[in-house]
């Protein structure tokens, strides 16, 4: 990000009503690549996320909170523009933070950006409200009507798996609905969100829409932006326990939330499934990102006839995916966020060894011989032979890990599957119609993907069951939790 004034090299500031602003205190961001740091990142301090919530709702008395949804739809354009005009900053941003390869920013991460803005703008301009007549006691009519409005200013907390796409993925819809937003990337991640800053601005959003807050959970920027008393609406994307933490915080002020959290998604193969298609599927299931995506595999049932074929290849195919630097094009894995992240998953590969799994590939680090020592890689691991109860087959590990048993009968795989406190996502692999459907039914998950997996409509509802989240987010879902109804009744006899 050198030479993007005014953030200058290696320096990330807060961005509060339309200016960068010094935090008091500052942290270093390390490379998951190299360990070495890269960025320098101002926290922002209690006043700094006080200045920020006051200029968002200092932003929905000025122009913004006078737009109709299709100016604001056009701003949304514009942004999407923006951020198009920054591609490869971005992914340049997004590539230092995380150490996913260059060939992933370019593909998934910075499009589906620009993507969010761009489907919102069509949503809110599109999206109908509802109306009906009603017959009065005396026998006339009355005509209720709901507008929408914003719901005022909205914090947005996100995680630093997939940065900039889960940021937007809120701020878009947020801005859509005519709200402000203060945002809290992560610590770990605090690059392209500082870009969309400089996005936000060259694109003519109005000062104090868009905030940006840097710093950490507990005792930073994210406890002081969720306990704020001027904070209408909190988004969270992360995990279980934070959901909890920011549960707790949101409950003083009676605060609206919309949790994305946790999941142990299952993926279920059945004998009668395309074996090269589920094959392949799991393994971009289970290792994109290094496997740390909340819709990530980190269980397959597989259907005794083909278990031992399926399994064989799959961990075959785990241990061949290329490492690389993120800059090579062929580079098929990643390291982990951090240091911290990968002791928990070694912990993760440690602990289903002393509960008796079997190591088909992986579970331990690779070697380089290079820089890259310095990082936080972890070899693609499958496992197998453990019951439903293993802490393995139930506690979310984030990387790239999957556990593969077998079942028996469609019953069976069902009840596996959603033997687990998450229920995020699954993944069902077969040629059978009618399982595939019975599937979408009987599965305790917010998604089901079925011979595919993170195939997105952004027009889909999107979230989680049980532990994994409350409330939908995606299209008019979306608009529901960023936007308060007020239903108009005229009695019209
Ligand atoms: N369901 C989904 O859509 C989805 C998407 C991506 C990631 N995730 C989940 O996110 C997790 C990985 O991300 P992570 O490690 O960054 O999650 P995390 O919960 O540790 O942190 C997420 C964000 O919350 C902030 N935070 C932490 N404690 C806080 C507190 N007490 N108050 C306010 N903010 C606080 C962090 O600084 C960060 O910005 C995994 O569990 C993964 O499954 C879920
Ligand atoms: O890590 C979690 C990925 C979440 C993906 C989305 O929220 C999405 O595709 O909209």
């Amino acid at each position: 990000m050198a030479g993007h004034a005014p953030n200058g090299p290696h320096r990330l500031r807060n961005f509060v009503a339309g200016e960068f602003v010094d935090g008091g205190t500052t942290f270093a961001k390390a490379s998951p690549v190299t360990g070495e740091q890269v960025f320098e990142v101002d926290e922002a301090s209690r006043s700094t996320v006080d200045d920020a919530v006051a200029a968002a709702r200092a932003a929905l008395r000025g122009p913004w909170g006078r737009m109709g949804e299709r100016e604001r739809a056009e701003v949304l354009r514009r942004v999407a523009d923006e951020l198009e005009h920054r591609f490869d900053d971005l992914v340049t941003a997004e590539v230092a933070d995380t150490g996913k390869s260059i060939a992933q920013a370019r593909t998934l991460d910075i499009p589906r950006g620009a993507a969010n803005f761009r489907a919102f703008a069509e949503i809110v301009a599109t999206a109908p409200t509802e109306s009906f007549t009603t017959v009065t006691p005396t026998g006339g009519r009355a005509l209720n009507y709901a507008l929408r409005k914003p719901v005022g200013v909205v914090a947005v907390i996100v995680p630093w798996n997939l940065p900039l796409l889960l940021l937007t993925w809120k701020v878009a819809p947020a801005l859509a609905c005519g709200n402000a937003v203060v945002v809290k990337p992560s610590e770990e991640t605090p690059a392209s969100a500082t870009l969309l800053a400089e996005v936000m601005a060259a694109a003519g959003v109005p000062a104090g829409v868009f905030n940006l807050v840097h710093g950490f959970g507990p005792d930073s920027a994210g406890e002081h932006l969720t306990r704020h008393p001027g904070v209408d609406a909190i988004t969270f994307t992360g995990e279980s326990a934070t959901g909890g933490a920011i549960m707790r915080a949101a409950a003083d002020g009676v605060k609206a939330v919309s949790f994305e959290l946790g999941g142990k998604n299952a993926g279920l193969v059945f004998a009668d499934a395309d074996l090269d298609a589920a094959v392949a599927g799991s393994v971009r299931s289970s290792f994109t990102n290094g496997g740390q995506v909340c819709l990530c595999t980190e269980r397959i049932y597989v259907q005794r006839p083909v278990f031992e074929e399926f399994t064989a290849r799959l961990a075959k195919r785990a241990g061949e995916l290329a490492y690389g630097w993120p800059t090579d094009e062929a580079t098929a894995t990643m390291p982990l966020i951090s240091h911290q992240h990968r002791a928990k998953v070694l912990g993760a590969y440690q602990l289903a060894r002393s509960e008796g799994a079997e190591v088909l590939t992986g579970g331990g680090t690779p070697t380089f011989g290079d820089a890259r020592d310095g990082g936080s890689y972890v070899q693609p691991t499958v496992l197998t032979g453990l019951g439903p109860d293993a802490r393995t087959n139930r506690e979310e590990i984030f990387g790239p890990v999957v556990h593969v048993a077998p079942f028996d009968t469609e019953d069976e795989a069902y009840a596996l599957a959603n033997g687990t406190e998450y229920g995020l996502a699954a993944t069902v692999w077969t040629r059978d119609v009618r399982v595939a459907h019975r599937a979408g039914a009987r599965l305790d998950a917010g998604i089901v993907w079925v011979n595919t997996w993170f195939l997105r409509d952004l027009r889909t509802p999107f979230g989680g069951v049980k532990a994994s989240g409350i409330g939908r987010e995606g299209g008019v879902h979306s608009l529901n939790f960023y936007s308060e109804l007020t239903n108009v009744c005229v009695d019209l006899s």
